[in-house]
């Protein structure tokens, strides 16, 4: 069964608009929840432009199905995580001025920081999961880590998908039989939509979760969150 994680990181961004709490950030965890999601994915960034360093916080009593943060684990973010403890961290190279993610782990050049920081993660019982483009070749030092899972990075696959989804599927097809045979989970995010994930989710052996969050929440303006959340269980259903 691969778990839809809901990322609400859209939410803190309109909320932070106009100050206050609206629209609210521990509200719509709450009801994307009882709505079926089974997770919630934040990714709490340095300059705070969407999720804050408290919504990690207030956040971490009311995720009661599966707490996934994502960020580049520069000190501070890495204490956060051990101090909230979620149940899963995704560790992500972006530059702290980048206007989204941009790029998985390059686990050869960086082994031994990456190596370091999952045994701190692993040691505080918080399973981890990084961040990588579809290289197959990149699978043996991603797994030499230590880490759990990995995330496939789906952006190519989303910008792919339109004109030839089987050439967009084949390089993460590769990557996830690779990650299968080193016994390592696979997450996958970035892009996903209701238009492309079906055709993901069917063609990657082993997927355990997406998380989605940019076109769930657009999506969400026409259809409403709770019918928005059903039409991706849907599309992740393999019955
Ligand atoms: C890690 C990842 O793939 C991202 O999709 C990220 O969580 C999105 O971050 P922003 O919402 O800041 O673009
Ligand atoms: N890990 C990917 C994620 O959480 C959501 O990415 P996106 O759907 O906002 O592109």
């Amino acid at each position: 069964m691969t778990k839809l994680s809901v990322n609400i990181n859209k939410i803190a961004t309109l909320r932070n608009a106009r100050g206050g709490d609206v629209p609210s950030v521990t509200q719509i965890a709450v009801d994307a929840q009882r709505f079926g999601a089974q997770g919630i994915t934040i990714h709490p960034r340095p300059d705070e432009r969407h999720i804050t360093r408290k919504d990690v916080y207030d956040l971490k009593p009311l995720v009661t199905t599966e707490f996934n943060i994502e960020g580049n684990p520069h000190r501070p973010f890495i204490d956060m995580v051990l101090d909230v403890k979620p149940d899963q961290v995704t560790l992500v190279p972006d530059a702290d001025d980048a206007i989204t993610s941009n790029a998985g782990w390059d686990c050869e050049k960086h082994f031994d920081f990456l190596k370091g920081v999952i045994a701190e993660f692993k040691e505080a019982g918080i399973r981890t999961s990084i961040f990588l483009d579809p290289n197959p070749a990149m699978v043996q030092s991603a797994a030499a880590t230590g880490t759990d899972r990995i995330e496939l990075y789906t952006e190519a696959y989303a910008r792919h998908y339109p004109k030839d989804k089987e050439q967009a599927v084949k390089a993460y097809f590769e990557t996830a039989v690779a990650a299968g045979e080193y016994g390592l989970g696979i997450n996958a995010g970035h892009d996903l939509s209701l238009d492309n994930l079906q055709y993901f989710a069917d063609n990657i052996p082993n997927l355990l979760e997406v998380s989605i969050g940019h076109a769930l929440i657009s999506e969400a303006l026409y259809m409403g969150l709770e019918n928005t959340i059903q039409a991706y269980l849907k599309r992740l259903a393999k019955w």
